[in-house]
């Protein structure tokens, strides 16, 4: 029989939960406390796994039981949305349903470079505290799921200076979202599956779908190769800058030539791991 005090609980069992709410998906995870203390307090340590994650569209029928089996496992949550109010409400009801409370903290990146600050993605934002968090250092964020974000990361001078700022990047079509734009395009035209081994796609289409999906998946990697060569050079990043790459359509732009150049590093949880570090670092203090 276990006995413990709550604070014991809350010492040993306090389990976090990241979510990456997303316009697609919802991602979330489960990480060990020692994994993220750690984390926390070592900028460049590697990075933590989560200890449980799940991948769940929006439409599933099976959403809010799934998630809430997970939200079972927790005590406090992270969140980062880009879905507006409705989808917060409805993530705010099933985190209450489960007693687990939601302790985001603020990002805390520069955001002096930008205007409209308001208008900015969070996912872009906590990417980007996130890609700080494990390369220490300026460097070019690329988030591939709904759309393609290119990032930049920068050191803030001035008042917040040696924090990490938002320089700002692009934001490009997805893979799903240019299929469905070419399918709604034209009545010769029809949405293609695109998710399949990019290194298989051949640029040369011998018949329609073949032909589209030449020009999603392609189309996609030559967009963010210029991206990432504008961006890094706009935001004078150093030619060493490292490059992460994240989102459920990386496998797309990490196959070989890799999109991203030489210097790309995949980082499957960068969102999380920005979540998860100013979290971190907001306890310490
Ligand atoms: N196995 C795969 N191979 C190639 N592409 C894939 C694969 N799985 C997913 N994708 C692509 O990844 C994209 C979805 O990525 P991800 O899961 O990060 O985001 P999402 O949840 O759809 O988007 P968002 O985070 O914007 O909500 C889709 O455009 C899809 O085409
Ligand atoms: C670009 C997306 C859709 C990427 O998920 C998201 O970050 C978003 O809705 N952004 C709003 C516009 C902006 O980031 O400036
Ligand atoms: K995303």
């Amino acid at each position: 029989m276990n006995a413990r005090s709550t604070d014991d609980e809350n010492q040993m069992d306090a389990r976090l939960l990241t979510l990456d709410a997303g316009n697609g998906a919802l991602k979330a995870a489960l990480w060990p406390e020692a994994a993220v203390a750690a984390f926390g307090a070592a900028p460049t340590a590697s990075a933590p796994e989560p200890a449980r994650s799940l991948r769940l569209e929006w439409g599933a029928a099976d959403f809010d039981a799934r998630l809430s089996e997970l939200l079972a496992e927790a005590t406090c949550a992270l969140v980062s949305n880009v879905g507006g109010p409705a989808r917060a409400d409805r993530l705010a009801a099933l985190l209450a349903a489960a007693s687990v409370r939601d302790v985001t903290a603020p990002h805390g990146l520069d955001l002096s470079a930008c205007r409209a600050v308001h208008t900015i993605g969070a996912d872009r934002l906590w990417a980007a505290r996130g890609a700080f968090e494990r390369t220490g250092s300026p460097c070019l964020v690329v988030d591939a799921g709904t759309a393609v974000t290119v990032d930049a990361v920068v050191v803030a001078s001035g008042p917040r200076s040696g924090v990490a700022a938002f320089a700002g990047g692009a934001i490009a079509l997805g893979p799903d979202l240019a299929a469905r734009a070419l399918g709604a395009g034209g009545a010769g035209l029809f949405e293609v599956d695109v998710r399949r081994d990019p290194s298989s796609v051949p640029a040369l289409g011998r018949e329609s779908a073949e032909a589209l999906r030449a020009g999603v998946v392609h189309g996609v990697r030559g967009a963010v190769r210029e991206l990432v060569e504008l961006v890094h050079t706009q935001a004078q990043l150093d030619v060493q800058a490292p490059r992460l790459v994240t989102g459920g359509a990386a496998v797309l732009l990490l196959a070989e030539p890799c999109a991203v150049g030489p210097a790309a590093r995949h980082e499957p949880w960068l969102v999380h791991l920005g979540l998860l570090a100013a979290h971190a670092r907001a306890g310490v203090r």
